[in-house]
């Protein structure tokens, strides 16, 4: 049997960096994915006990670890239990690094170490020392603040849990389906052990809205859902400025450490911006006016929110350019995710005429950013049996 998992990529409206030191933020799904297909192969002979295979599609690449070097490696270590997640040890990081070393990933590709780390900590984890294919491909860029390392681990860790047995499916239809809430819990806690390996310290915000879809609010790893009583329009520009969430969240901290009682007054200030936003997003907007007057609101947090990623370190002269170019025609726009590059989020007034939009497009894909349009607010994980 053969099982495939999608999870979502997510946008964060208000509240990165600030969430992994206590604060409120508010973060939405987009219809973009990560896709993981799992199958186990079947046990080889006596004395071959068959491999992992683990296949990155949309880069061409595929890893092989034989399961005899992975026992020899890490069976002291690891003993999978699937039912309950746990964090991936100092001296189990340690022996995964040099076994993903031995797979020569190029040069060029450095980043991806730590997305292939993450999958042999999951797999052996979950799957235990048994021989078995992954295929992963995906819609999302990569390391880019949309949250493709969350859905990576989300979709992976469902895909294993299914054939661990610790998630017992009877739905056999080759049609996409969601799982029940507690199901979706096990599956959430694996992913936020596979983004501790990606992203050093994580507030679990990313995990979570891949794996439970819709928007929410999200402080100190509890979630509520937030239900928008209007359309958010959102425009996503991608910088396509490469970083690397864990440097830039390590980046916060030391800044904190550094100056504690400054930095503890912008997180104070950015749990109040979520709150608002939260509280004005879901409030209902009976007319016209009203629609107006509170993208308008929402406009100011967001540029608020932007001013206090900037004393977070968190900006970069790409997103600078897009913020510019965007306050041009009078819209307001903030990074999403780490910063550092990445993507920048700009909110589309719903009176804004289509022409205005695809001026400002067409400016920004000019300075050789890409402008993507997703739906927010939707889809968590699903499953897909065949
Ligand atoms: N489809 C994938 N396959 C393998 N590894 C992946 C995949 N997607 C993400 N990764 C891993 O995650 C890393 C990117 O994670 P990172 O947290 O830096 O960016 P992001 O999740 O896209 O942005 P953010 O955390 O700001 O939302 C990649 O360098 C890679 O190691
Ligand atoms: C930068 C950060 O706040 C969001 C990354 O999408 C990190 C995290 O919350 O884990
Ligand atoms: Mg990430």
């Amino acid at each position: 049997m053969e099982v495939r998992a999608r999870a979502p990529g997510k946008i964060i409206l208000s509240g990165e960096h600030a969430v992994v030191h206590g604060s409120t933020a508010v973060a939405a799904a987009i219809d973009l994915y990560t896709y993981a297909s799992f199958c186990l192969a079947p046990t080889s002979s006596e004395n071959d006990d068959g491999a992992i295979e683990f296949e990155l599609k949309d880069l061409s690449l595929v890893f092989s670890w034989p399961l005899s070097r992975l026992k020899e490696v890490l069976e002291e270590k690891i003993s999978p239990v699937p039912s309950s997640p746990r964090s991936c040890s100092m001296e189990c990081t340690r022996l995964i690094t040099r076994l993903v070393e031995q797979q020569n990933i190029p040069e060029a590709k450095i980043w991806l170490y730590s997305g292939v780390s993450a999958f042999l900590y999951l797999y052996t984890s979950i799957q235990g020392f048994k021989p078995g294919k992954v295929v992963v491909t995906s819609e999302l860029p990569m390391a880019s603040g949309l949250g493709s390392s969350a859905s990576f681990c989300v979709s992976l860790s469902a895909a294993l849990l299914i054939l661990s047995g610790a998630i017992s499916i009877n739905n056999l239809q080759n049609e996409w389906f969601t799982l029940k809430v507690s199901e979706l819990e096990l599956v959430n806690k694996w992913a936020f052990e596979g983004e501790k390996i990606l992203h050093g310290r994580p507030s679990g915000i990313d995990n979570t809205v891949s794996t439970y879809g819709k928007m929410i609010k999200f402080r100190l790893g509890e979630l509520a859902h937030i239900k928008s009583s209007g359309p958010l329009r959102m425009l996503i520009t991608n910088t396509k400025v490469g970083r690397n969430t864990k440097a830039l969240v390590a980046g916060v901290s030391e800044r904190a450490s550094r100056h504690s009682d400054a930095m503890a007054a912008v997180f104070t200030a950015v749990d109040s911006i979520s709150k608002e936003l939260a509280t004005i997003i879901e409030s209902p907007d009976p007319d016209d006016v009203s629609v107006t007057s509170k993208e308008e609101r929402i406009e100011e947090l967001i540029e608020m929110n932007q001013g206090l990623l900037q004393c977070m370190g968190v900006s970069h002269a790409s997103i600078e350019t897009v913020l510019r170019t965007t306050l041009k025609y009078k819209l307001a726009s903030k990074l999403t995710g780490a910063g550092g590059g990445g993507c920048v989020l700009t909110l589309l007034p719903t009176l804004l005429s289509s022409t205005i939009v695809d001026k400002v497009i067409a400016e920004l894909e000019s300075c050789g950013f890409q402008c993507l349009k997703a739906e927010v607010g939707g889809k968590g994980l699903e499953i897909c049996l065949s």
